[in-house]
Parts: C-alpha cells; structure tokens; sequence
C-alpha cells in the first residue's frame, strides 16, 4: 500500500504543467491508486501532480539557494543558460542548433503539450521580456528557471512529462502524457501519437456535409443576386445562369497564373526571414514576410496592366466564371491536401482535423502545416492570392462602373469601398508577421474550411459591396461621406491599436507603451491587460474590425440587404470566434481569467455581455 510523502493541507512548491516553475501549492487530496495528489494553487486552479513534481518549501528554498549560489560563482564569461516554458521564447533562436539546444526544444515541445490548448499566441518574446512578465507574477509565483544548471535539467527531465490536469477541462483532447526520460524521448523513432479529436465543431460530420454544400451555393447565391437589377432576397432566385455560363477555360488559365505569380512573389528574396511557432516536433518554419513589397509589385503590374489598356472591367464580366475556376481550384487542392496528409507524420496534424471521420477531416483539415519544401501552403493561401484578389477585383468593379453608368470618375460610394477595404488590407500586409502567432496559422488545420475561406470566400464575398454598387448606385451627401470617413477612422483605431497593444505587450511588458496598463498576473507567467481598450471589453480589436464591417456597407445605402452580407459575416465569424477563443482562455489561465471576466464583463460590445 503506497503512503504519501505530503500530507492533506500541507503547503508545498508544485510545479506549473509545462513549465519549470514552481508555485506554493495546497495539498487537497492524494490518490493511491494514481498515485497523483490533488493540489490547488494560490489562483484557484486546481490540478493533479506527480510526487515528483511537488517539493517541499523548506527543500525548494535549499535548492534555489544553492543554485544561486553557484550562479553566482559561475565565470562571467559563461552565458547564464535560461530556460523557457514559452514556445515562443525558441523562435528567436539561431538556426544552426547545437544537440543540447534540440534536446531542450525537444523536451520544451513536450512540456507545451501538457498545457490544455496545444497553442500560445504569444510571440518572439525573448528570454528578458518574458523574465519581465514573470516578475509580474513574483507575488503568487516562485521560478527556479534562471538558476538551474544543464545537469539539474537534465536529471529532472525524466519525471516532468506526466503532470496531469485534474479534471479533462471537457475538450475531448488528451493532454496527459506517459513518463518518459528524456533519453528515451530522444530515441524513440515514432513521434508521440497525435491528439485524436473526439470535440467535434460546427455540428459534427453532418453539419460540415451541409457546410460543405452550402457554403459553395451561398457564394453563389449571393453573385447571383449583388449582380441582377432586383437584388432583394425575395426575387432569388430570379436569373439562374446556365451551366455553359458557368465555365471558361480562359478564365481559369488567369486565375492559375494569378496563382503562380502570387506564388512567385511570396518566393522573392526580400523581406526579413521569420521563424513560425515552434511546432510539435521541436522544428520551426521560416517565413519570408514579404507581403507588403508583394502588394507593391502587384499593383505595379496592375499599373501598367491598365496603361497598356488591359480593360480590367473583363472580371466583372466573367466574375461567375472566375468564382467557378476558384472554386475548382479549391476542391482540387483540398483533395491534394487530404491525400497528402496520409503521410504526414502524427506530429505534422492539427489538433482540430483528427477525429478520423473522413468528411470531417476533410473539411477541417488534417496537417497544420502542409509545405512543399520550405513554402507554406497554407500562410501563402491565407493572406497572398485572396487578399491581393480582393483589392484587385473591387478596383476592376470601380472600373466596371464607370464603364457601365458612363462616369468619368468613380461614383464616391466606389471610392469610400475601394479606399477603406485596401486600408484594411494594406494593415494586414504591414503587420504579415503577426499573422504567424494566430490561431488559423498555429492551431487550425489546412482543409476545405480555409482553402475556401482563402481563396474563394475573401475574393469573391468580400467584394460584394463594391460588385453590388456596379449596377446598384447610390448617391452620398457630404454628411454621409464624411460620417462614413470617420466611423472607418474610429473602427480602425479600435482594431489597429487593440492588436498592437496586445502584441507589443506579449512581446515585452516592460515596453514604456505598454507599460502603464493594469494587469491581472495569471499562473502561467503571462498576464492579462485589464486596463485601457482590454479593460473595456474582452475583445476590442473585433469591435473595431465590426466597426468597419459596418462603414463599407453603408455606403451602399438601404434598399437591400445584400451588401451588407459581410457584416453578418464578420458578426457571425467573430461572435463564433470569440467564444472559442475565451473556452482556450479559461483552460489556459483557470481563476485568473474568471478575475478578468468580473473586471471586463462585456465580450465584444461596450454594455452587452
Ligand atoms: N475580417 C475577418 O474575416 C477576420 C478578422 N480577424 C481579425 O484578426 C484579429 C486577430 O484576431 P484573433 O487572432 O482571433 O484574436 P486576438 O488577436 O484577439 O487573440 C486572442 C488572444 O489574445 C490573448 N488575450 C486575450 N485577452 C487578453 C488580454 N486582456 N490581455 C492580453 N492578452 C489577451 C489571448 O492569447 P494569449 O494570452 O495566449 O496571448 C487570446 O487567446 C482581430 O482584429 C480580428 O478582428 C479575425 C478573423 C477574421
Ligand atoms: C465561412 C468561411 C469558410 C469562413 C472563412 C473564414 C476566413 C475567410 C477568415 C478566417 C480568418 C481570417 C483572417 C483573415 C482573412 C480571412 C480569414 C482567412 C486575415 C488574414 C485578413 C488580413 C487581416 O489583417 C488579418 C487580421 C491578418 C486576418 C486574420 C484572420
């Protein structure tokens, strides 16, 4: 019969899941059967720990003494060796790895994995910042990470792996894993078998068959309907377009050269090199952000394009063929994805596109990151060939409308649409880098969903209102233009600093921008702004982003619905997207994340929860 070293009540140093560091820990229970004790930390969260994860305070306060000790007698000219729980923290590191580095990056790839999420937002923070966030925690928090010598790391890597939440936070993913020294990590020759996704979304194998379907009709629906005389919902389905209509060969040689040249670009030597998330198996990808020089070339091309008289209204023409080519396109690269994943290794799968339901999987996408080589399928399609199509194609509707309603300039409708969408994406490009901590690159895997989302649903949804306005003009009084200027303004403020405040503050807390925020510490070291734009709703940046959603409708004026079809879009996708975030938030930082529910009540709306 197995007697426990800790007794019911008693304090002690347990260590944080995924990390080397310690917290004072209460002991609730201990079970002999599993030999796990039940501890609650200071911050509410209650957890199941091994023996070997728990020391006792007197002998905690011993070995930081003693290590300090030795840090201190440590030649100046030795580099102190910090370790991290942060993935993020790896990403800066030099490419050219010494072994210890790997075996470290491995076993820190195995201690991110016992975290509830299998992803962080948090991004290049180097050693120092993230020192600096913790300090933030040194009231709850005691960390050993400075101090601890290869060896001390090394001889407790044996019994780190198998710290176990206490309660299955209902995700259906497992996030206990067995005990492995790191010797036998390091040898194994098969990765550790891939999460198995048993949570499944948007309703299951069945729900996803219908998306699958109807996603495609919609987008259909919705041209069909921006581009006939009567655009009310009631006249649908009015002018069904035959079969023949909906195809042509020339069409779909552009879109594949499109394609390519985006293809071309994103390969240019320009641009600084990025390492991505580390991922699962200890590797980083490198990520050539040059998106915004792409967008400048782009639009040179398209320069001289029209001053050669290319009449670019041809793709407001042809927009059901382009549609139709795309989302050929699409399925054909969807099918090479799922095929492809069959040899992906387990390590290489998304943790939300493994149920092994084909449909599902499918749809959702097995592989996080399928490549060829170096280039990244998947950050190439999320941001290059739709975003660059989208700017494209509302300039050809702008010109398309002068064509159509024999206008010498733009009507100002046109304009505002062109002008606040290309802001928007311009932003995105500017800020390319940040799109590798998000949760669609890190987390989500590379299926129908995205592909189509990429490079059908953003080129030809979110032009609707610029497609729209092509035969359904509308006037602007002064008022109303500049209303719409300044709502744009104020949405893009909301959006731009939310995010860059949230990214300047994960990268270094101590950066006098950001500094002055309140914070809530949370038990993982990072912590929560509480003040400021993050202290008056729980997302403002999707506040903002609505906010625009809203000034590149109106501009359409009320005679129909339609072109409003983005702003139920983006109202959908982001109150979804929200709830799934706060879900991750809540596994992640337990209590501390309730406290900053209490302080920000409201999610996304100022005054609504
Ligand atoms: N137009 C479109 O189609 C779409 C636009 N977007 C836009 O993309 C942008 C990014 O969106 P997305 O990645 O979904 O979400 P966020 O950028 O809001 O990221 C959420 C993460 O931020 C961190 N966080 C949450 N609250 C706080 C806080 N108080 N203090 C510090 N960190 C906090 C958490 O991660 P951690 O703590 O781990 O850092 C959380 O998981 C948004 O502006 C959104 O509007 C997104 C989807 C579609
Ligand atoms: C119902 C559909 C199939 C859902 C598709 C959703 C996708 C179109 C969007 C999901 C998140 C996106 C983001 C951007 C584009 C649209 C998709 C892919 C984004 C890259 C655009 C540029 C921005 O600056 C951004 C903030 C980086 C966006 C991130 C999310």
């Amino acid at each position: 019969m197995p007697t426990s070293r800790f007794q019911i009540g008693d304090t002690v140093m347990g260590r944080w899941p995924g990390s080397n560091l310690y917290y004072e820990v209460k002991v609730l229970s201990y079970d002999n059967k599993t030999l796990l004790y039940t501890v609650i930390y200071k911050d509410g969260t209650e957890l199941e720990l091994k023996e070997s994860d728990i020391t006792s305070l007197t002998i905690f306060k011993q070995g930081v003494a003693r290590s300090r000790s030795r840090s201190r007698s440590r030649s100046p000219g030795r580099p102190r060796r910090s370790r991290s729980r942060s993935p993020a923290r790896t990403s800066r590191r030099s490419s050219s790895r010494t072994t210890d580095v790997r075996k470290e990056k491995l076993k820190e790839v195995l201690e991110v994995r016992l975290t509830p999420v299998p992803m962080t937002h948090e991004n290049n923070s180097n050693s120092k910042n993230e020192k600096k966030e913790e300090n933030n925690t040194a009231n709850t928090a005691s960390t050993i990470t400075e101090e601890k010598t290869e060896t001390e790391s090394e001889n407790q890597a044996g019994g780190r792996y198998n710290l176990r939440r206490r309660k299955d936070q209902g995700d259906g993913k497992t996030v206990e894993l067995e005990q492995k020294t790191e010797t036998e990590v390091l040898t194994q020759t098969k990765p550790p078998t891939a999460i198995k996704t048993t949570d499944l979304e948007f309703g299951g194998r069945v729900g996803v068959f219908f998306l699958m379907f109807l996603l495609p009709v919609a987008v259909l629906a919705l041209h069909i309907l921006c581009g006939q005389k009567d655009a009310s919902l009631q006249s649908f389905p009015l002018e069904i377009p035959s079969l023949q209509s909906l195809w042509d060969w020339q069409v779909f040689g552009i879109v594949l050269l499109w394609l390519l040249f985006q293809a071309v670009l994103s390969l240019l030597p320009v641009g600084k090199l990025v390492e991505g998330m580390p991922l699962k198996n200890g590797k980083t990808l490198k990520y050539r952000i040059n998106g915004f020089y792409a967008l400048l070339l782009t639009a040179v091309a398209v320069g001289v394009a029209v001053y050669q008289e290319v009449d670019l209204s041809y793709i407001h023409a042809h927009f059901l063929q382009f549609y139709t080519s795309a989302l050929l396109i699409v399925t054909l690269l969807s099918v090479y994805l799922f095929v492809r994943s069959r040899w992906a290794s387990e390590d290489e799968l998304a943790p939300g596109g493994n149920s092994g339901y084909i449909i599902y999987d499918f749809f959702m996408g097995r592989e996080l990151n399928p490549c060829i080589k170096n280039f990244d399928i998947k950050f190439f399609c999320e941001m290059r060939p739709g975003l660059m199509g989208w700017v494209l194609i509302n300039f050809a509707m702008l010109q398309a409308e002068m064509k159509h309603q024999n206008l010498e300039n733009p009507s100002p409708a046109m304009l505002l649409v062109n002008i606040f969408q290309l802001l928007w994406v311009v932003d995105g490009f500017w800020h390319e880098e940040k799109l590798l901590t998000m949760m669609d690159i890190v987390y989500d895997g590379f299926g129908f969903m995205l592909t189509f989302g990429d490079l059908t649903f953003v080129p030809f949804t979110f032009t609707c209102q610029a497609y729209y306005l092509v035969s359904h003009p509308n006037e602007l009084s002064v008022f109303w233009i500049i209303t719409l200027i300044t709502m744009n303004g104020v949405g893009y403020y909301i959006f731009r600093k939310a995010n860059s405040q949230k990214f300047a503050f994960r990268k270094n807390p101590s950066d006098p921008a950001v500094s002055h925020l309140k914070t809530i510490p949370t038990a993982t070291g990072k912590s929560l702004i509480v003040s400021g734009l993050w202290g008056w709703v729980r997302h403002p940046n999707y506040l903002g982003d609505i906010i625009m959603g809203l000034a590149w409708s109106l501009p359409c004026g009320f005679n129909h619905l339609i072109p409003y079809f983005y702003l139920i879009y983006l109202f959908t996708l982001l109150v979804h997207r929200n709830a799934r975030d706060e879900c991750q938030c809540r596994k992640k930082y337990g209590s501390a994340w309730e406290e900053y529910c209490k302080a920000v009540p409201y999610r996304i709306f100022p005054g609504i929860y």
